[in-house]
């Protein structure tokens, strides 16, 4: 079987968009069950209930998760509210765990996916499972690497998988958490079709404000759902507490999103896509121009305690003719990348002019 023929008949058990909510991190039954009390209270059709039991985190001696226990609370959740469950596993041990306390859906994180021997060890303790298997992108912008982890799966026998797009981490600031790349996420819906493709743009845009935005714009896109991280008292999480939102904001978040519809205009529906990948290229470009302008400041400090002068000739005849060189193997005219990059000259030297004129 190859994994674009594959049938992914569990998508249908749900309504469209298919929202997976819950807590970052299980921390208390009390918590569980409030969260999940007050997310089936919201009048709202969540089917998946989410909770981290045991939480990768990035430096040592933070909370990494309740463990085991956990599981038991997911039942409670489970028993109680009529949900289905979902939960993070990084190792055999965890998918023997989760497996034998009944979790419905189980998730490979980005940190995960990103090392192809805990990917083979997750697929082989899976083997010919029929529970659903989400996988995360990779931390790292690799296409290849994400689909090589399905790819260990099916090897396995397991069929019915699902993928979330969490975003990718990045070393420059940027105003995201990790940045979308939304290229990524749509060449591998073009790939796959047939596997449900979620958002998870609690990891992306890594705090409250704009969760709503992005999601919206990953159905526009035409994901299958999200997973959104709610709790019932976010400010006090004991993990990744600036992105988790109430599950009465979440419910707003929910019944205000426009639904795309599957078989909605193509041409709109390609016009969005598009639209998204300029968005993400824009912000990718004023990134870069600030990190650009910050090189120019600390060059302008050097000059001005050297007593360089800032506008250098040479080295800007230098600049506009690689410029000028590396736009002809496109097919840009040569005079927009000319008044591109005369536009950003002059800001540097205006910049530098700046830091010269300031103080003595
Ligand atoms: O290379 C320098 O000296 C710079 O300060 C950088 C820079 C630029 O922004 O590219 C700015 C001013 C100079 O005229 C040349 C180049």
């Amino acid at each position: 079987m190859e994994l674009n023929t594959i049938q992914n008949s569990w998508k249908n058990n749900f309504k469209n968009p298919i929202i997976i909510a819950g807590p970052c991190s299980a921390e208390s039954e009390t918590q569980m069950l409030e969260t999940a009390e007050r997310i089936k209270n919201s009048g709202l059709e969540i089917p998946i209930f989410r909770a981290g039991i045991w939480k990768p985190r990035t430096k040592p001696n933070g909370f990494e998760g309740v463990g085991v226990i956990g599981l038991g609370w997911l039942k409670k959740v489970k028993e109680e509210f009529g949900f289905q469950t979902a939960t993070e596993v990084a190792n055999s041990h965890h998918v023997e765990a989760a497996l034998k306390a009944d979790v419905d859906i189980l998730w490979i994180g980005a940190r995960s996916t990103v090392n192809p021997f805990t990917m083979q060890e997750i697929a082989e303790a899976l083997e010919g499972t029929e529970k659903t298997i989400l996988v995360k992108n990779p931390v790292n912008p690799d296409l290849a690497l994400w689909i090589g982890g399905f790819e260990r799966l099916l090897a396995k026998n397991i069929t019915n998988l699902g993928a979330i797009h969490r975003g990718f981490s990045t070393y420059q600031k940027t105003n995201y958490r990790n940045t979308p790349n939304w290229q990524i996420a749509l060449d591998f819906k073009n790939q796959f079709p047939n596997i449900p493709l979620f958002i998870d743009p609690s990891h992306i845009v890594g705090k409250r404000d704009g969760l709503a935005e992005l999601t919206q714009n990953a159905i526009n896109l035409g994901y299958d759902g999200a997973m959104i991280e709610t709790h019932c008292n976010p400010d006090a999480a004991w993990s990744d507490a600036s992105q988790q939102i109430t599950p009465e904001v979440l419910a707003t978040l929910i019944s205000n999103l426009k639904i795309r519809n599957a078989n909605s205009d193509l041409s709109q529906e390609n016009l969005e896509q598009n639209r998204s990948i300029i968005s993400d290229i824009d912000s990718q470009l004023i990134d870069l121009l600030f990190e650009r302008m910050k090189i120019s400041e600390k060059i302008g400090i050097y000059k001005k305690d050297n007593n360089i002068a800032v506008f250098q000739p040479e080295r800007w005849k230098i600049i506009n003719q690689y410029a000028l060189q590396k736009a002809s193997l496109t097919n840009m005219s040569a005079s927009f990348i000319e008044k591109v990059f005369k536009a950003i000259h002059e800001e540097s030297v205006e910049v530098q002019n700046g830091i010269m004129n300031n103080g003595s």
